[in-house]
């Protein structure tokens, strides 16, 4: 048996889409959505990454405005560019690209965008939210799986969730939206302290392996038919890239999002989403604003 693909790029090409004619509906309302990005640092991978994002931003037509700063930058300068996102009415949703440099307080940086721009969902306001069960930007990552899933009609009701690796962007909140009614799968968590890896994904309907540890996902740990979905990224001991997932989990799993080319892409169109969104609701409330005025 082989895998069926969970093509994470012509998901998000179709999201892509469906995104750019909300776009049009809000330029000619007067509203264009403008994507803000905060690189700081001199890092090849997220300079990539970032023009990815600016590179999606053309296709749907939402406008970009880059800000950089140097590795040399302090907390006040980054303070100082964030304060300025939120102020700047052209720019509807932003992110700050993570990781920072050393010495920088992330968490600080976080707590300072306006949660009404949150495009990542990563601010602690849209967390807090996510917790409480309230509206709030989604975390892209986890909201990307979800809708992959979805899109291929993959079951999540019943089903259950092993996710590998406790990161902020990955493992710490797609509990939280998985766990929901609507959703309604059964999750564990599993990091380094987990005493027995193999046995917790053996019972996974559904594995998210974001553990940033190559092939960390064996064959002989999956059940038959399982989702694997691969979010790692990691170098091997040749400077190669490698996912978590180890390539022989194709011919036991049902479905399998590759890596790259599954929840990669998928991340970068529900930030996009979520910048729509944003654009929305502050047309909407500027809408509101002008009838009342
Ligand atoms: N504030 C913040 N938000 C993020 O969302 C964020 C971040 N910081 N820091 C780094 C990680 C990483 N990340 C990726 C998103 C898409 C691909 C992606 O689209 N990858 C393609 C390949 C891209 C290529 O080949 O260049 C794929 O998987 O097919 C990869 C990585 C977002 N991150």
């Amino acid at each position: 048996m082989t895998a069926q693909i969970l093509d994470g790029k012509a998901t998000a090409a179709a999201i892509k889409s469906e995104l750019a004619a909300r776009v049009s509906a809000l330029t000619a309302r007067g509203v264009t959505p403008g994507l803000g990005t905060l690189l700081v640092g001199d890092d090849v991978g997220s300079q990539k990454y970032v023009a990815g994002k600016h590179r999606d931003c053309a296709e749907v037509g939402i406008a970009s405005i880059r800000r950089e700063l140097p590795a040399t930058a302090t907390q006040e300068d980054v303070e100082a560019v964030v304060r300025e996102l939120n102020e700047d009415p052209d720019c509807t949703g932003y992110i700050v690209q993570l990781p920072l440099p050393a010495g920088i307080d992330t968490g600080r940086v976080l707590e300072l965008i306006d949660p009404a721009k949150d495009a990542d969902g990563l601010a602690p306001m849209s967390l807090g939210k996510l917790v409480l069960n309230q509206d709030a930007p989604l975390p892209c990552t986890p909201n990307g799986i979800l809708t992959l899933l979805r899109r291929y009609g993959v079951e999540t009701k019943g089903a259950h969730l092993t996710v590998v690796g406790r990161g902020m962007t990955v493992g710490r909140s797609i509990g939280l939206l998985f766990t929901r009614r609507e959703v309604n799968a059964t999750v564990t968590l599993c990091h380094t302290g987990t005493r027995d890896l193999s046995e917790q994904l053996r019972r996974a309907d559904i594995v998210v392996a974001a553990a940033g540890a190559g092939h960390i996902v064996r064959p002989e740990d999956v059940k038959p038919g399982a989702a694997v979905l691969d979010v790692g990224v990691s170098r091997d001991e040749h400077g190669k890239i490698v996912g978590d997932v180890h390539p022989g989990v194709a011919e036991v799993a049902g479905w399998v999002a590759p890596n790259p080319g599954g929840v990669g892409p998928m991340t970068r169109a529900l930030l996009l989403q979520n910048v729509v969104e944003a654009a929305e609701r502050q047309a909407a409330a500027r809408g509101a604003a002008d009838d009342a005025g």
